[in-house]
């Protein structure tokens, strides 16, 4: 027990285990979201490149065993457990074997948006409808992106890439691309929170990277992995496209950073490191890869810190403790009314103040 707490759940998204799993993994994920089969066909073949094997799984084991390794360390007695959105173990099961119990979940995207905040408030009100009166109470963790945990350690692993690449080089933030009508609700009716999320957060970790190297290195925020029909506007500009343009303009190197995810997700694996690494050097831009937050102790201390606020704050009712380091945070431990529209329709969602 943790306050009122008797588990914590990591959820994730999930990923195929094996060849076999990869058609039905993507079938989970797209069914109902108008992905044209062509764009499904293309990252099956990503997924091929790796066995059929995210890479996403065993990184949430490590951040699992990390979790409770820094739990048993601050004599915390907590059980972690672990479900996912879109394939085994799926998060109906793992809430179902939690019945009755009150239950604090940890999700795996730091930021605003529908596919990293109400898409899994959904699926968690869908995993616990089955269950009826038997069903686990489920609060979340708040929205981490500017917690100390994660600009920590993500300005180190800026600052190291840029050590291996020429002086004068420069920064580009990378995020997963969503739909801009996706993207204009994020946080609640034309707040636009996914993307000044990840600029507040791409500035604050510019700023303590330029007081440590000295100078101000220029960066911006791009963006991977589009997906949609061709007719849908994204957020752009593409990295693949942006590394060109770089190029052109005579830059002598560039530090790719994937702010946008917690640890080397499929997205980190083949849009950057096969996709990016092999556009850079085709055009001879000298290119290092920023390690993402994954299971550095320090962030591992941070989403402990969080749980242990949250505890706090279900308990006691209040904390006056809440770090963040943008003017964005701290984000509401329910998200606000309206928060990160699902555009094709209002569905039930647990988690937020409506
Ligand atoms: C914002 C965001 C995050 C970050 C927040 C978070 O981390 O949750 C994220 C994470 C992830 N996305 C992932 C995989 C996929 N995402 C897809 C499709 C889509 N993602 C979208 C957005 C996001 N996605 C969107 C708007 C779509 C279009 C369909 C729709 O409107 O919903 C598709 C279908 C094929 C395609 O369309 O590309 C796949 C296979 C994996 C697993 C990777 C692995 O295996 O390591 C992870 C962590
Ligand atoms: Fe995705």
């Amino acid at each position: 027990m943790l306050g009122p707490y008797d588990a914590l759940v990591l959820v994730s998204f999930g990923g195929p285990e094996g060849p076999d799993d990869v058609l039905p993994f993507l079938e989970n994920v797209t069914r109902g979201r108008g992905i044209p089969r062509e764009r499904l066909l293309g990252v099956a073949e990503h997924y091929g490149h790796f066995g059929g094997v995210s890479p996403i799984n065993e990184q949430n084991r490590e951040l699992i065993a990390a979790l409770e390794a820094e739990l048993a360390r601050r004599g915390i007695e907590l059980p972690v457990h672990w479900g996912n959105r879109n394939w085994a173990p799926f998060l109906g099961d793992t809430l179902a074997g939690l019945e009755g119990r009150r239950v604090l979940a940890l999700v795996t995207s730091a930021y605003s948006s529908y596919s990293g905040c109400r898409q899994y408030r959904e699926d968690l009100a869908a995993a616990v409808e089955p269950l009826g009166e038997r069903a686990p109470q489920v609060d979340k963790v708040r929205h981490y992106f500017d917690h100390p945990g994660f600009i920590g350690p993500t300005v180190r692993n800026v600052a190291a890439a840029l050590d291996q690449v020429p002086a004068g080089s420069v920064v580009r933030f990378v995020t997963h691309s969503i739909p801009l009508a996706m993207a204009e609700v994020s946080g609640g009716p034309g707040q636009d929170m996914y993307v000044r999320q990840h600029r507040a957060v791409a500035a604050r970790v510019m700023e303590e990277v330029d007081a440590v190297r000295g100078g101000a290195t220029p960066w911006e925020l791009v963006y991977c992995s589009r997906s949609g029909p061709p007719s849908q506007p994204w957020l752009e500009p593409d990295v693949n496209d942006d590394l060109r343009a770089l190029r052109e303009g005579g830059v002598p190197g560039v530090v790719v950073a994937p702010i946008g995810f917690v640890s080397d997700h499929m997205e980190v694996k083949f849009d950057l490191d096969t996709e990016a690494a092999e556009t850079a050097a085709e055009i001879g831009l000298p290119y290092a890869r920023a390690a993402t937050v994954g299971t550095d102790p320090e962030f591992v201390a941070g989403l402990v810190d969080l749980v242990q606020e949250r505890a706090a704050v279900e308990s006691g009712g209040w904390t006056t403790h809440r770090p963040a380091l943008t003017e964005l945070g701290p984000w509401p431990d329910r998200c606000p009314v309206g928060c990160c529209a699902n555009l094709r329709g209002p569905k039930p969602a647990l988690c937020g103040s409506d």
